[in-house]
């Protein structure tokens, strides 16, 4: 891909193995997630998720999401038990969404597309980095949460009211004091399979751990994710919808289920 990957017909998905081979490997994500064939295993643990807002840093448009990003130097925001072992530490979290209500998320459930799909970042603490941990089977473990059109959520308003500062690629303005926890849902049943990043490098290091349960958002507020740009101040206007890739082959891999 001789031009920077994106979601246009010209750089999105469908192009991402000129440049980054992987796309057409045996873990990719995301997935179509069909609940009659997921296994229910009763040694999957329920989720541990510790966040300390303090940590939170800065939320930034990085011309592909927009994106929250906490400070990862101690163990003060992290996941534990669920599908995995260990400890992660919390990095980012950013979302994905469509240009209508009616598609956005990456994981699908029985064909169902969500209008977004929000992605908590964590990497695990027996690598010394991100960096080194996102090149390991085990490095990363991502937790999905569905958003569903429905009451005006406050928590996501809080980031929408961060928005003029960061309309287009490349701006960022510090963002202190905010709870992920607060995003979400009540009920931590989840999904679990071994799959990818869903975006170049798509590198084949992640543990999903996809929520059953959806956070609401109303249609008003997706109208507002809709007004961030992909393009960069003074480029031609873009806006920043449709940054989902498609699910992916499941090539076999097993779907486990933490509840009946
Ligand atoms: N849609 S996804 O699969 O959750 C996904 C896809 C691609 C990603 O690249 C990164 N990199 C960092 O967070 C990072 C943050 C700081 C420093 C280095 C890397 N996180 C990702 C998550
Ligand atoms: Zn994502």
């Amino acid at each position: 891909m001789s031009h920077a990957w994106g979601y246009a017909a010209s750089n999105g998905p469908d192009k991402w193995a000129d440049s980054f081979p992987i796309a057409n490997g045996p873990r990719q994500s995301p997935i179509d997630i069909v609940p009659g064939e997921a296994s229910f295993d009763s040694k999957l643990k329920p989720l541990v998720l510790k966040y300390d807002p303090s940590t939170c840093q800065e939320i930034l448009n990085n011309g592909h999401s927009f994106q929250v990003t906490f400070v990862d130097d101690s163990d003060s925001s992290t996941l534990k038990d669920g599908p995995i072992s260990g400890t992660y530490r919390l990095k980012q979290f950013h979302f994905h969404w469509g240009a209508s209500d009616d598609k956005g998320s990456e994981h699908t459930v029985a064909g169902t597309k969500y209008p977004a799909e929000l992605h908590l970042v964590h990497w695990n603490t027996k690598y010394p980095s991100f960096g080194e941990a996102a090149s390991q089977p085990d490095g990363l473990a991502v937790v999905g949460v569905f958003l569903k059109i429905g009451a005006e959520n406050a928590n996501l308003q809080k980031l929408i009211d961060a928005f003029d500062s960061i309309k287009t690629k490349g701006k960022q303005s510090s963002f202190a004091n905010f709870n992920p926890a607060t995003l979400l849902p009540g009920c931590l049943d989840y999904w679990t399979y071994d799959g990818s990043l869903t975006t170049p490098p798509l590198l084949e290091s992640v543990t999903w751990i996809v929520c059953k349960e959806p956070i609401s958002v109303s249609s008003a507020q997706m109208g507002k994710f809709r007004s961030l740009l992909f393009s960069a101040e003074g480029e031609s206007e873009c806006c920043m919808v449709d940054n989902y890739r498609p699910p992916q082959p499941l090539k076999g891999r097993p779907v486990r289920a933490s509840f009946k």
